[in-house]
This record gives structure tokens, sequence and C-alpha cells, in this order.
């Protein structure tokens, strides 16, 4: 999203700033939204061609190869159109990256117009720091002091740092957990992608990058009834007392398996950003199993303490929030993972249809319902 009819606007420390997307010069793209969970520097430094912009690129270059990406990240902006940036290709690193402004319009939105800036954010993207080029103690320096003095995000509140989850033991028998396992291996999996929005409309694409898994998808009625009626029973009570929440739609049922032989993972992302995923307001996860390493659940914005749902237990988080599985390192991980919501969001996602490629799953109202019985047949909704 290149937020082109974007004020100019000063940064006010402490608040947040807007999310953007841009392209990255040497290719992809960055989301401002999924690099939260870290110290962010955004240094917008202009026009490429001036000579400025490249002797302040080589201070944060040589300070960005000190810092690990779980801690802190670089994003240097450019306006204008560069032609030349195969020397960019060849200094980014997973903590340096190029971004493309043509028109400036993210750079006028942080205030960078006129006289460029470095921004720097917190875990959860609020500014700290708003240092331009013409600061009394130099711009490099002041940059540099302040991120060499950056404590670790789980030490950034100055209270230890709990994820917003709820852990639900037992929701599963070990029964139904090893059921499932075998359900998974005898149905067989096909590899499970990532969603990307492509022109506006969200297409699912294989990127092993960014995630890398199997997941078989329950189709079976019996073995969906036998899911939702013990989610209805042990895990719809606790939403609504905790989260004061009422779920009664549930979709997307798979049983995934993380396989340490092939390091499977899933790198940070939100599960409602996507064109066609704005409906989904909690994540479940179900483990199934316990003996294997890795395959833990992380949430950047509230640091690096792992999550790891019981057997048969589960968790629940919002599907605003940020969050990654650790890479597998021991055996596999299975788990049972879905979305709920409401019933205010079933318009919102038929709406959505339209906003999904072709060759993606068409959403029909019904077989999402955790209460199927409180169905209104149409014919009697519409008798007066
Ligand atoms: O493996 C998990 O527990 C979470 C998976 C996940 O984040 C997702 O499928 O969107
Ligand atoms: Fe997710």
């Amino acid at each position: 999203m290149s937020n082109t009819k974007a004020e100019r606007r000063n940064i006010i420390l402490g608040d947040p700033v807007p999310w953007f997307g841009l392209p990255v010069l040497t290719g992809g793209s960055f989301d401002l939204q999924a690099s939260a969970g870290r110290w962010v520097v955004l240094s917008f430094v202009g026009s490429l061609a001036d000579p400025r912009a490249i002797a302040e690129v080589g201070e944060l270059m040589h300070l960005s190869t000190s810092f690990s990406e779980d801690h802190l990240v670089v994003a240097c902006v450019y306006t204008g159109q560069p032609s030349q940036t195969d020397h960019l290709a060849a200094i980014s690193s997973a903590t340096l990256s190029f971004l493309a402004d043509p028109d400036g319009a993210v750079s006028r939105s942080f205030g960078a117009e006129g006289m460029p800036r470095t921004v720097i954010l917190d875990s959860m993207l609020r500014s700290i720091a708003d240092i331009a080029w013409d600061h009394p103690q130099g711009h490099a320096n002041m940059v540099r002091n302040i991120l060499q003095s950056l404590p670790a995000v789980d030490d950034s509140a100055g209270v230890p740092l709990f994820a917003p989850a709820l852990m639900v033991p037992r929701v599963f028998s070990f029964d139904i957990c090893d059921f499932l396992i075998r359900f998974y291996e005898t149905q067989g999996a096909v590899d499970s992608g990532f969603q990307f929005d492509i022109d506006g409309k969200s297409v699912t694409l294989s990127n092993w990058r960014l995630k890398r898994r199997s997941d078989a998808a329950v189709g079976v009625p019996e073995v969906r009834e036998l899911i939702r009626d013990h989610i209805v029973r042990r895990l719809i009570g606790p939403i609504e007392q905790y989260f004061q929440f009422k779920a009664t739609r549930m979709d997307r049922y798979v049983v995934a398996c993380y396989d340490s032989e092939v390091g499977a993972h899933f790198h940070r992302h939100r599960d409602n950003i996507n064109a066609g995923a704005q409906h989904r307001r909690f994540a479940l996860s179900i483990n199934l199993n316990k003996d294997f390493e890795g395959g833990d659940l992380l949430f950047p914005e509230f640091g690096r303490r792992t999550y790891r749902p019981s057997e048969g237990g589960a968790l629940v988080f919002s599907c605003g929030a940020l969050h990654q599985v650790t890479p597998v390192t021991k055996g596999k991980r299975y788990a049972f993972l879905a979305f709920m919501y409401g019933e205010e969001d079933v318009a919102k996602r038929e709406a959505n249809n339209t906003r999904l490629h072709a060759g993606e799953l068409q959403y029909t109202s019904g077989r999402d319902r955790l209460f199927p019985e409180e169905e209104q047949p149409d014919d009697l909704s519409s008798v007066a």
C-alpha cells in the first residue's frame, strides 16, 4: 500500500506511526506491520544522487552489521527513481534494506520532505526518536548513540512482557490427538501456502522462506463434528469469558505438520492483514503431540518469550497479533489449526469473495457454523 495521498506530517514522539508498504529496491516488498517486534530504524535519505545520502547510508550500513534481525532492522527510504541499484543489492542484508518511495509520499508522511531524517520505532511501531540531518549533535552520531543504547525488546518495557494469548489445556483428549495425527498420515497432506495480496486481491502461493509446513484439510463430516463439538464445549466459554467475544464460526479445519527434516517453520505474520482474510478474529492452535523440539509460537511485539500449548491444549490469540512459529529442530510438530469469527463477520467474509484471486476457495456461509442447530432455514427467516 503506497500511500500516495499522504500529507506532510511530523512524527509525534511516542505515537504509533502510519503503516506502509513499499517496494524493496533490490526486489520484493517491505511491509512495516510485519517488521514490528524489534527496533525499526527508518532512514528517509531523499535522493540517491545526493552525496550526503551515500555517506549517511554508509554509516547506517556499518551500524546495522552489529545487530541481529530479531533485535533491530534498518530500512533506508529513497525518493525519486534510482537507476543504479547493483551496489545496494551487494550491501543489503537481513538487517539492512533499501526502499523505493518514488513520489516521496511515505517520506512526506514521516515529515521528511525537505529535511531527510531517521525515525526510530519501538517493537509496537511507535516512534521513540526523530533525528533530522541538521541535528546539532550530528545525525549519524545521534543515531549511533541511540541504537547502541537500546535494550533487548524483552527488556524494553521495564517489566516482563506477555503476549495477550489464552492458553486452555485439555481441549482434545490424547485419543483425539492420536486420531488426528493418524488422520493426517493416512489422508495425505499438501504444501501449505502463504497468502499474498497482488493487485488488491489475495492469492495463496508457496514460499518456503516464509512458511514451510504441510496441511491436511479436514473434510470428513464426522471428523469435523468431533472437532467442532469439543471446541464448542471446551473453548468457546473461555474465549467469551476472557476475550469478551462470542465465536460462532470457525473455518480452515486443518491438521498441520511441521517436520524438522525440512526445517519447517512459519515466519512472522498477522492473520487478518490480507484482503480476503479480514473477517478473522481469533487464531487457534491445538498441539497434537509433544515429542518435538522447536515449533513454538512467538509474538515478537511482546518479546522473544515462546508459547507451546500442551498436548491437546489450545492457544488462542488475536488474528491482529504478529506471530511466528520457530523452526522445528527435532521430530515433527502436529497441530490442529483454525480461525474463529462471529456472526457480524459473515457479511464481511462474503464480500471478501471479490477480493480473492481466481482459484482461491470461494466462501459460502454454512459449513463454518459452530452452532449449526441455531441455523434459521432461509424460508422461515424470510417469513414476515
Ligand atoms: O502453527 C501454529 O500454531 C500457528 C500457525 C499460523 O500462524 C497460521 O497458520 O496462520
Ligand atoms: Fe498465523
